[in-house]
């Protein structure tokens, strides 16, 4: 297997720690942010740029790229590196979280999901077997099992019948995947509940996964109770295996989670925001598209180094924004994605000196959100 995770630096006051995963094509430095790319784009950055600004991994999707342009077609591209011209580490999501979120669900069996297309309402069936095929044709470096993610709320009973049926669609997965050089990710459920949670990590240790997701989480619980499942989901996972928070977050909420340990994060909140001109600074997030920026002839970060704030103004990107100018949600994409990717950078740096609470401190001074 030619995935590693070298645990680097436990951090002395806290959780944090920084790690170095080993894929296949590269590696990568943790704790990371990873850009979400759904339809086999970062939206509106070419890779150079990604690069640029230090992606090193990103996210592409299971479920929009099965149902159009279909994993066939990418895996006859040479798969998904070639089809997007990305040679970096990619990390496809199994497709269990979109068919939950995105399809008007028929129903979820033992077997696998029976779902509709929510582009033209076909009947689609997706299973263990089949997302790791689908998978194995993008192929991607990480690799996660087919889950459910849970509605939140759910109760008690709920969460633990669909964690037991999480947990055999993991087997499921592992068998699938025993050839082949994907790294293959458990993800932990069980809801906001810490018997549970501790049950769907033990049982998941069980059939051994070099790396693990929690999962089930930011799907509309409170933050209090987000942060308190990690409080006590995490002192129970393996300290020599990379830990993924999915679906997470805002720059608050990655400070708070590679606080509590958390290596690998994902999100496509700065994506999404920044189409609609909503941008983060170094003194929390700004909508630039609003009236009172017209004038602004400033940087969107007075504190950012990028190729954005070195040569545009906040009044020139409101005015693309305002007239739907492509280049202005290249603009705020690319400023976007490198405040996440930078700050996960001086994270990494602070925890090498044993000083992430000095600058946690200082960044909550600073991020009136
Ligand atoms: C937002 N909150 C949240 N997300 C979650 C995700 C998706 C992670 N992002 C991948 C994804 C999801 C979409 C949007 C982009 C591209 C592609 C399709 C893959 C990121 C999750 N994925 C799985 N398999 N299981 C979860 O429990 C889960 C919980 C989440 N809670
Ligand atoms: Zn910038």
């Amino acid at each position: 297997m030619s995935f590693n995770f070298e645990l680097l630096h436990q951090e002395k006051e806290t959780a944090a720690r920084v790690g170095k995963i080993t894929t296949v094509h590269g590696e990568i430095e943790t704790p990371i942010f990873m850009p979400v790319g759904t339809q086999a784009t970062v939206k509106s950055m070419t890779p150079e740029e990604l690069w640029e600004i230090g992606s090193q991994i990103i996210l592409a999707n299971t479920y929009h790229l099965y149902l159009r342009p279909g994993s066939k077609l990418i895996a006859e591209a040479g798969g998904l590196h070639e089809f997007m011209h990305w040679d970096g580490p990619i990390l496809t999501d199994s497709g269990g979280f979109q068919v939950f979120s995105l399809s008007d669900l028929n129903e979820i069996t033992e077997e696998g999901v029976y779902f509709r297309s929510h582009l033209d309402g076909s009947k689609h069936f997706i299973s263990p077997e089949i997302s790791m095929e689908i998978q194995r044709d993008l192929g991607s470096d990480i690799v996660m099992a087919f889950d459910e993610c849970p509605p939140h709320p759910a109760d008690y009973d709920y969460l633990a019948k669909s964690l037991e049926m999480t947990i055999r669609w993991a087997e499921r997965c592992k068998k699938e995947m025993q050839d082949t050089e994907q790294a293959l990710f458990g993800i932990v459920q069980g809801g906001v509940y810490r018997d549970l949670r501790k049950a769907s990590v033990e049982a998941l240790l069980d059939i051994g996964f070099p790396g693990y997701a929690i999962g089930g989480l930011s799907v509309g619980e409170k933050k209090e109770e987000m942060l308190e499942v990690l409080d006590f989901t995490v002192p129970v996972m393996p300290e020599d295996k990379p830990r993924y928070l999915m679906g997470v977050g805002t720059p608050e909420d990655l400070l708070e989670g590679v606080k509590r340990g958390i290596d690998m994060f994902d999100c496509v909140l700065p994506t999404r925001i920044a189409r609609h001109g909503a941008v983060f600074t170094s003194h929390g997030r700004i909508t630039v598209r609003n009236a009172e920026y017209a004038r602004d002839f400033t940087p969107l970060d007075d504190e950012c180094d990028c190729y954005v704030c070195q040569n545009y103004t906040r009044g020139y990107i409101r005015h693309l924004i305002k007239r739907n100018e492509i280049l202005g949600a290249r603009l705020t994409t690319y400023h976007n994605l490198y405040f996440l990717i930078n700050l996960m950078e001086e994270m990494r740096d602070a925890i090498q000196r044993d000083r992430f609470m000095e600058f946690y401190r200082k960044f909550y001074q600073k991020y009136k959100i």
